[in-house]
């Protein structure tokens, strides 16, 4: 939709005929964004091939987990110059991957022609058309610019960065932040915990970053602070309802069964943890949300053992 709102044309491709069929023909995705309208240059296939053809852009947004299974069948598809564009927030189970080393690996491209979008972008309000900012990063700057122009409309503004690992830590680890904040939310627990969950949180965020190259400065912006609060804060977040949910009591097969969508971080959380042992960084509010997703460590007893954590220095 901002997509074609700024005036590209546009193929998306999907898995089911029946939601493709509804967007040619009701120009809505009534499943997903009832009574949004998309723009007249926006038409659906199952082609991956049609979908594919002449792109200049080629915008990934699948759940993270399964993107390299699919980009497997699309990358021979795919014009030999295209940009591949990620809009996941995820880092891959097993290999510890950020999604566009994953791209890289997969699509046999090079850093340049793989590009990140990212920042406090909940869809709903997206597609509501309210205005809001967003990142968009490639370490070749220039390619940056071309995403930026392709997708800036009066209501959605891109800015440009070169801090490709920066702002996609910042997009996955929020998503495990929120969770903790959810849960937080769902005891009961107030403001001030869930301000020092999120400013601790971005803190444990910044540290992996720097150990793994990032620019200290992505994680104050659009990409780390930004998200941070957008997700924490609001009911729309699916990682922060699904928080909310094991805070309030539900097992975690009942709160699965309960979301519709992705929650990213909720297997996202055991990827950034294996990145954090690797880069030898103390993450402890991704361990415990990881204690308390994967482990069944109730939330109280995982609090009481935050707390108790001896006394630190605010900056190492
Ligand atoms: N929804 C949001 O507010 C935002 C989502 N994102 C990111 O975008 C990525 C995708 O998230 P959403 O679109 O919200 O998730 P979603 O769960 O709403 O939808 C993902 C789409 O992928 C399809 N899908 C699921 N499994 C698949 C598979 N194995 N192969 C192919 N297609 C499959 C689903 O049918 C659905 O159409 C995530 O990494 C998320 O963090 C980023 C910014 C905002
Ligand atoms: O990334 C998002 C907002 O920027 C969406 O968050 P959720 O995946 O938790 O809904």
């Amino acid at each position: 939709m901002v997509l074609g709102d700024a005036g590209c044309e546009v193929t998306l491709w999907g898995r089911r005929a029946e939601v493709v069929d509804a967007v040619n023909s009701t120009r809505t995705n009534p499943g997903y964004l009832p009574g949004v309208e998309l723009p007249p240059t926006v038409r659906a296939t199952t082609d991956p091939a049609e979908a594919a053809r002449g792109a200049e852009f080629t915008v990934l947004a699948v759940p993270s987990q399964t993107l390299r299974g699919n980009l497997a069948r699309w990358a021979p598809l795919l014009p030999s110059d295209t940009v591949l564009v990620s809009l996941m927030k995820g880092v891959e189970l097993g290999t510890a991957k950020r999604m566009s080393e994953v791209i890289e690996e997969v699509a046999g491209v090079p850093a340049e022609r793989v590009a990140v979008l990212t920042g406090p972008n909940l869809a709903l309000e997206i597609a509501a058309r309210q205005p809001a900012a967003s990142v968009v990063a490639c370490s070749d700057e220039p390619v940056a610019r071309r995403l930026q122009a392709a997708c800036h409309t009066p209501y959605f503004r891109p800015y440009t960065n070169t801090d490709v690992v920066g702002c996609e830590l910042g997009g996955a680890v929020k998503n495990v932040i929120a969770l903790a904040v959810g849960i937080a939310d769902g005891m009961g627990l107030g403001d001030n915990t869930k301000a020092s969950l999120m400013t601790r949180g971005l803190a444990e965020t910044s540290r992996l970053g720097a150990a793994m190259g990032a620019d200290a400065h992505t994680f104050a912006g659009l990409a780390g602070m930004g998200d941070l609060i957008a997700t924490c804060s609001s009911p729309l977040s699916r990682n922060h309802t699904f928080g909310t949910n094991l805070g309030r009591g539900m097992t975690l097969e009942q709160t699965i069964a309960a979301t519709k969508q992705t929650a990213e971080g909720v297997k996202s959380c055991e990827s950034v943890l294996d990145l954090a042992r690797r880069h030898r960084v103390d993450m402890p509010l991704t361990e415990t949300v990881v204690e308390i997703v994967h482990d069944g460590k109730p939330p109280m007893v995982a609090l009481k053992d935050l707390m108790a954590r001896s006394a630190k220095a605010e900056r190492r």
